[in-house]
């Protein structure tokens, strides 16, 4: 298949269970910067899309391009390496650890790597521990014990852990579920300015949140693709309203 300038180009993609197609011959194409949604019903294939792209999963057939690059037979480690990062729906940070720390055990080269050799290191990683901080706006916050932190604050530690390895794709699973009013529009405003610098995916039922933060929305339904675009394009698309948004 040809090169493209998209960051990342799924095409024909395919995934079967038993017999059971969970993604069928599905294309998506996403631009560098921009922040794509992905909404349908339950079942539609949309975290088995995201387990394909990360490697959790491994397709049966098709193509997964990423900054041209083949991802299909490679290791989810190896994609994390090329700037793959994704967040799933329960947080991973560490409890017991500062806001700090955690992000810095995040930095992909850390301490581990370097070991006593740290030292000028160290100030490039203090540096973007505290620009990622401030990004999710926890600056205030770094000497914090993760686990006393509120819930929505929990779940921007965790993007922040994944922004310390400076992903180009960032792929996001309900990432407002269980927030408050609040938190969930400083979330909105921190995607937007995350996608300033990477692209992201991410999967969302809250559909005023969708509308809020979409550049463009794809409607998956059994597996395919049943609607792409605008949000307002989409919104009114009947085949739309008929399998997902009229429930
Ligand atoms: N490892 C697996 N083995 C068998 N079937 C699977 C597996 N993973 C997913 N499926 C099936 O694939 C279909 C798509 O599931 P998926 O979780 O991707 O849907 P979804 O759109 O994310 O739904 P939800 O909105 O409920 O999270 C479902 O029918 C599910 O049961």
């Amino acid at each position: 298949m040809s090169n493209t300038d998209f960051t990342l180009a799924v095409e024909d993609l395919t995934v079967s269970f038993d017999g059971f197609k969970a993604i069928d011959a599905l294309n998506l194409y996403i631009d560098r910067n921009e922040l794509r949604v992905i909404i349908g019903p339950n079942g539609a294939g949309k975290t088995t899309l995201l387990d394909l792209i990360c490697g959790k999963t491994r397709a049966t057939g098709g193509s997964i391009k990423f900054k041209n690059e083949e991802l299909t037979r490679m290791a989810e480690h190896q994609r994390v390496r090329l700037g793959i990062g994704r967040k799933f729906q329960t947080p991973s940070i560490y409890e017991n650890l500062s806001v700090f720390q955690n992000l810095e055990v995040s930095y992909p080269e850390g301490r581990s790597v370097f070991g006593a050799l740290a030292f000028r290191c160290t100030e490039a990683v203090r540096e973007r521990v505290q620009a990622v901080a401030a990004d999710i706006g926890l600056g205030e916050r770094l000497d914090t014990e993760a686990g006393l932190l509120s819930h929505g604050q929990k779940q921007w530690l965790e993007i922040g852990m994944l922004l310390m390895q400076e992903p180009e794709l960032l792929m996001l699973d309900e990432p407002i579920a269980g927030m408050s009013a609040r938190e969930r529009e400083l979330t909105a405003e921190l995607l937007q300015r995350i996608c300033r610098n990477r692209s992201v995916i991410v999967i969302e039922h809250d559909m005023e949140f969708v509308a809020r933060i979409a550049h463009k929305v794809t409607v998956m339904h059994q597996g395919k693709i049943l609607a792409e675009g605008p949000m307002d394009k989409v919104q009114a698309d009947p085949k739309v309203i008929d399998v997902y948004l009229g429930h």
